[in-house]
């Protein structure tokens, strides 16, 4: 069973959700990654979702579109990212999902990065600009070697999600507001109809997580009681970031996700 497979099972016997936190790594550089990293473990987060930069990142609003500016200008490469999660894997086991855009995978060969990335220790992949059309290489690819997280929006046709969830096999990502990435005020009643609608359709066979917008610890209630199985918080935590001296970093980050885990627990 994969790692991501098992932290879902041993959430599941706890009668928890899970919080997924999203950090760009390198961002505003590595020894930032490592500290925001040691504070995410210490705050209780389930999975790290970790982008590596990618010059165009049509999905992402302006907080993930700058570190993925400030990452590339430090000097981001896949070879010093897979480095940084090696030292990520010395210090905690911790699921890790690399989110980056499928550019990213087809220059090195889908077969070849998974495998690379697999031995630095990445346990799953979200790849947002990857269509389930185009997707069966990589599909095949990952198969016995990584999860697949594709993502799904509150008007995707229910055929649709049909395949997509098919081919998941880490969670499924339903997108909470049309749009980029970015923090959001508020929740649309068309987000929590959806999450209804798709935990009915896929009949609990693939964990359904909620990611966009997401920035406060009663946004997460909120997808939370609506029925979702995971929720993703990425732009709030780069704010955070951004916003504390690097020696302030790891503690700051662990009170931010353990108020962000409390709200995954049913009260
Ligand atoms: O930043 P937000 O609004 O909290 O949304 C999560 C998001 O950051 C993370 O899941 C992510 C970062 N870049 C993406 C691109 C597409 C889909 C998802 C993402």
């Amino acid at each position: 069973m994969s790692k991501i497979k098992e932290k879902f099972a041993e959430l599941e016997k706890k009668n928890q959700k899970a919080l997924v936190s999203y950090i760009m790594a390198g961002f505003p550089d590595e020894k930032a990654t490592i500290s925001t990293v040691r504070g995410l473990v210490k705050g209780g987060a389930d999975i790290i979702e970790l982008g590596f930069p990618f010059s165009d990142p049509l999905a992402d609003g302006p907080v993930i579109q700058n570190a993925s500016t400030v990452s590339l200008q430090k000097g981001a490469k896949i070879n010093k990212f897979f480095t940084l999660v090696k030292k990520i894997r010395k210090e905690t086991n911790i699921p890790l999902v690399l989110m980056t855009y499928t550019n990213i995978l087809y220059h090195k060969g889908y077969s070849k990065f998974i495998k690379d990335a697999k031995n630095a220790g990445i346990d799953g992949f979200i790849l947002p600009d990857m269509s389930i059309e185009e997707s069966k290489e990589y599909t095949h690819a990952a198969k016995n070697n990584a999860d697949t997280v594709f993502l799904i929006s509150p008007n995707t046709t229910k055929k649709r999600i049909e395949k997509i969830s098919k081919a998941s096999t880490g969670f499924l990502y339903l997108v909470a507001v049309y749009g980029t990435t970015g923090i959001k005020t508020g929740i649309k009643n068309y987000t929590l109809k959806a999450i209804k609608d798709v935990k009915k359709q896929t009949g609990g066979k693939i964990p359904i997580g909620v990611g966009f917008g997401v920035s406060t610890p009663d946004d997460v209630r909120k997808y939370i009681d609506a029925g979702a199985d995971a929720v993703i918080v990425g732009s709030a935590y780069l704010k955070l970031i951004e916003n504390t001296p690097q020696n302030k970093l790891e503690s700051k980050i662990a009170a931010f996700t353990k108020k962000l885990k409390k709200q995954t627990i049913p009260k």
